[in-house]
């Protein structure tokens, strides 16, 4: 059995060699000759998966290692009868984790506290859903807005997006992109909707560049409107609007779900969903693959304040890092691929266990996703 897997899979050889002859390659462009003989394909969300990349090949499963699903045409595989599994949820902290870090950085660059802000959230799944929680558990208010839920009569205060529009300080998007349909997210920043935002509102774009139309965005940020946008995501990557980036606050790569365990996550999901396929299912523990963070201890003295916050989440992820290389190489063909291909190691916060004195802190942070205790310090 021969298996393709994105050489930017971590741990797809040492799962997928239990199943077959595995063969990494690259995802943009993916070499075609490669898909000769080859049973399953695990991709990312560079390759399009599609009627012309594998009408006539002998792939029977495909498996993407991504959350978003956009790139796939998932009619034509279920209709030309390959299986197919995504790995829903599987970057969703990581993600979570980028938007505080940028806000925290923000906010401390800006001098304002996260509390007195309201934040809006569009599109309220994995990550969304995520996001809401650890906003909430630090006493931030959320708006919430998700038409496929609310339709669904999902529990839930769904507002429409033109309250949040009004209401939100921040408005960061979260959604899948459809590019047409009953929920079409495709531009759906557009330029009314980014020219009503708030004076001094914060943008955040970590879902799929589309999303936001970049043309009228960067129409808006020339014009001198008063706004702070956050970008992970472009229109079109890898070819990013050089004169867009010079315009955001932040800027990065598409790595928002990059956190080792996010995309250890990633490859395990599809593992466990082609091993099944094949009639072989077998379980992964994520922790067993993983190896020990760089910092693996710290103890906390007192309350948990939000530098103290900031500190302690930019100790394990600082957006900045991120946001200086893609600065130095955007416009270089092929150096937005390699900035993603030759991703330094990050880790969520829960792999930094945190010794608080003070039971109040140890709660909260437990409640943002540390590995926090309370333990008395002497
Ligand atoms: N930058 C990155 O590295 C990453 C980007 N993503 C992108 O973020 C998207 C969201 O990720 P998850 O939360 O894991 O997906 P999810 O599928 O769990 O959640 C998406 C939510 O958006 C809602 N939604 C759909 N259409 C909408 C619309 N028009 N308006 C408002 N809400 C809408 C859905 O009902 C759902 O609740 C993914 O589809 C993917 O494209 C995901 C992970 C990493
Ligand atoms: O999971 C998703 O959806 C994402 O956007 C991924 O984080 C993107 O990573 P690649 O698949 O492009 O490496």
């Amino acid at each position: 059995m021969k298996i393709l897997v994105d050489e930017n899979m971590p741990y797809a050889r040492e799962l997928f060699s239990r199943l077959g002859e595995v063969k990494a390659v690259p995802g943009r462009p993916i070499p075609v000759a490669e898909l000769a003989g080859a049973d399953a394909l695990m991709v990312r969300s560079v390759t399009k998966v599609n009627e012309s990349l594998l009408a006539n090949q002998s792939i029977k499963f495909v498996g993407t290692a991504t959350a978003g699903t956009d790139h796939v045409d998932q009619a034509w595989l279920a209709q030309a009868g390959i299986g197919f599994s995504a790995a829903p949820g599987c970057n969703a902290i990581a993600v979570v984790e980028y938007v505080f870090s940028s806000l925290l950085y923000l906010a401390e660059r800006d001098g304002f506290t996260l509390t007195d802000r309201t934040v809006g959230i569009v599109g309220v799944g994995n990550v969304g859903g995520r996001l809401q929680k650890r906003l909430e558990a630090l006493g931030v208010r959320t708006l919430l807005c998700d038409p496929p839920r609310a339709d669904n009569g999902d529990e839930g205060d769904f507002r429409t997006l033109d309250e949040l529009v009004q209401e939100a300080d921040i408005l960061t998007f979260h959604t899948p992109l459809f590019k047409d349909g009953p929920y079409k997210s495709l531009h759906l920043a557009d330029e009314a909707l980014i020219r009503r935002l708030k004076p001094g509102a914060i943008l955040i774009n970590a879902c799929r560049g589309p999303v936001v139309d970049n043309a009228a965005l960067l129409k808006c940020l020339e014009a001198g409107q008063d706004l702070s946008v956050v970008l992970d995501v472009w229109e079109p990557e890898p070819d990013l609007n050089l004169a867009l980036l010079d315009k955001v606050d932040i800027g990065t790569s598409h790595i928002a779900g990059y956190t080792l365990e996010g995309k250890a996550r990633g490859t395990t999901q599809v593992f466990e969903a082609y091993s099944k396929f094949i009639g072989q299912a077998q379980q992964v523990a994520l922790d067993t693959l993983l190896p020990p963070p760089e910092f693996g201890r710290i103890t906390l003295h007192g309350k948990l304040c939000q530098p103290t916050l900031k500190r302690l989440v930019h100790l394990v992820y600082d957006v900045r890092r991120d946001d200086a290389p893609l600065r130095k190489v955007a416009g270089i063909p092929g150096e937005f691929d390699k900035l993603r291909k030759n991703y330094l190691e990050r880790r969520e916060w829960s792999s930094l266990y945190v010794q608080c004195d003070d039971a109040d802190a140890a709660t909260l942070l437990k409640k943002l996703g540390f590995n926090a205790v309370h333990h008395p310090i002497r």
